[in-house]
């Protein structure tokens, strides 16, 4: 178990600067997600903590140790990587025990470790195997298994589960989760599928071209984003956005008026001019579709899920769209009348420098 932190780190890939200086500071036993568009420095960040990577500016400790100029194999870390990079020839058993045996383990000792690991990912009927002969999901274990035998005192994982089928991710994204709460142990984890940040994460470091935009519990980004970007990237249908114009404040309260016409009120604590651009933000299914002095809209497409049913609409009398996370049993028809609206605690209001107001 360790604790990890950056102080400062920078990443250039010739003259393409690729990290900005990161600074995170990550508990002992945390389980961390990196996230963010592809390209924004996700997996350099992780190679780097690794070692895989050389940075060119800032510090990076394990436990109060700078490791900077400590070699990948030194610095008490194991990585299992998307493609699980097992040795074809070696069965489940001899890649589990290859980094032991490199490292001049006794056999009795080799053997106890990879029992206990090949037990806690129920491998065990695998043991004698070779990776050909084993599904995704299985090489995946081993993978995990590999690292878990090596008693690490980070874990970190390259989009580990983005190889495996729907049903599969699910299974392993489960099983993952319980096994951090096993072994305790910190976890530094990159992925893309927001699912897997929201439901294994203790904290998600949302990422943009190189910079931390916001670093939070899954429900606290979920629920108050720091800016634009970090609302718009939570969230599958996205967030949805209206650019409205404040028209009048008084004690915490503002009037915006939307393109189209239409007026809500907001909760914003600080004191905004009459005039201010501004963006309102709703998530699908905050949204209510008959709303008192609510935001005329007509449906034009409807999507129906089972558990759910999106309604896709257009303000009327402008060009701005809104997606409704809408009730599944009620009728729902193209060229329906709505009128939107969401209760107070629900409408997020973002400056125009895109940052949150708080209400
Ligand atoms: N070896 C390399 N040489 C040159 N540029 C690189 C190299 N590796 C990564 N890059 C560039 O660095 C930037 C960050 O890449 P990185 O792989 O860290 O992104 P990512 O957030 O993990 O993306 P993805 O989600 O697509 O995996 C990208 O612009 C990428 O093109």
């Amino acid at each position: 178990m360790a604790q990890v932190q950056l102080t400062g780190i920078r990443k250039s890939y010739g003259a393409q600067a690729v990290l900005h200086g990161i600074d995170l500071d990550i508990a002992d036993g945390e389980f961390v997600v990196f996230v963010g568009p592809s390209g924004c420095g996700k997996s350099t960040l992780l190679r780097a903590i690794c070692g895989l990577e050389d940075i060119a500016g800032g510090d990076i400790l394990i436990d109060g140790t700078r490791v900077n100029d400590v070699p990948p194999a030194q610095r008490g870390l194991a990585m299992v990587f998307q493609s699980y990079a097992l040795y074809p020839h070696m069965t489940v058993y001899e890649n589990m025990a290859f980094a032991l045996k490199l490292a001049g383990k006794r056999k009795a000792q080799i053997d106890e470790a990879v029992r206990k690991a090949a037990h806690t990912l129920q491998i065990e009927a695998l043991l004698e195997r070779r990776p050909k002969e084993l599904s995704g999901g299985q090489r995946q274990r081993v993978a995990i298994g590999r690292a878990i035998v090596r008693q690490p005192a980070v874990f970190l994982f390259d989009e580990p589960l983005s190889n495996l089928d729907a049903s599969l991710r699910v299974q392993m994204r489960i099983e993952l989760a319980r096994l951090h709460r096993t072994l305790a142990t910190t976890m530094i984890y990159v992925t893309h599928d927001q699912v897997e940040a929201m439901t294994l994460a203790d904290r998600i470091v949302v990422l943009r071209a190189g910079r931390i935009e916001q670093v939070g519990a899954p429900l606290e980004l979920y629920h108050r984003p720091d800016n634009l970007f970090v609302a718009g990237f939570l969230g599958a249908p996205p967030m949805n956005f209206l650019r409205g114009e404040i028209r009048q404040w008084n004690a915490g309260q503002a009037v915006v008026a939307l393109a189209g016409g239409a007026q809500l009120m907001v909760s914003v604590a600080a004191h905004m001019a009459p005039g201010a651009h501004v963006t309102l933000g709703m998530r699908p299914e905050h949204i209510v579709t008959d709303a008192v002095d609510g935001i005329p809209a007509t449906v034009f497409a409807v999507e129906r899920l089972g558990e759910g049913t999106y309604l896709y609409a257009t303000v009327i009398g402008s060009t701005e769209q809104v997606i409704v996370r809408a009730d599944p049993d009620a009728t729902w028809d193209v060229g329906q009348y709505l009128l939107l609206g969401a209760p107070l605690a629900r409408i997020h209001v973002f400056g125009e420098n895109g940052r949150r107001c708080p209400p």
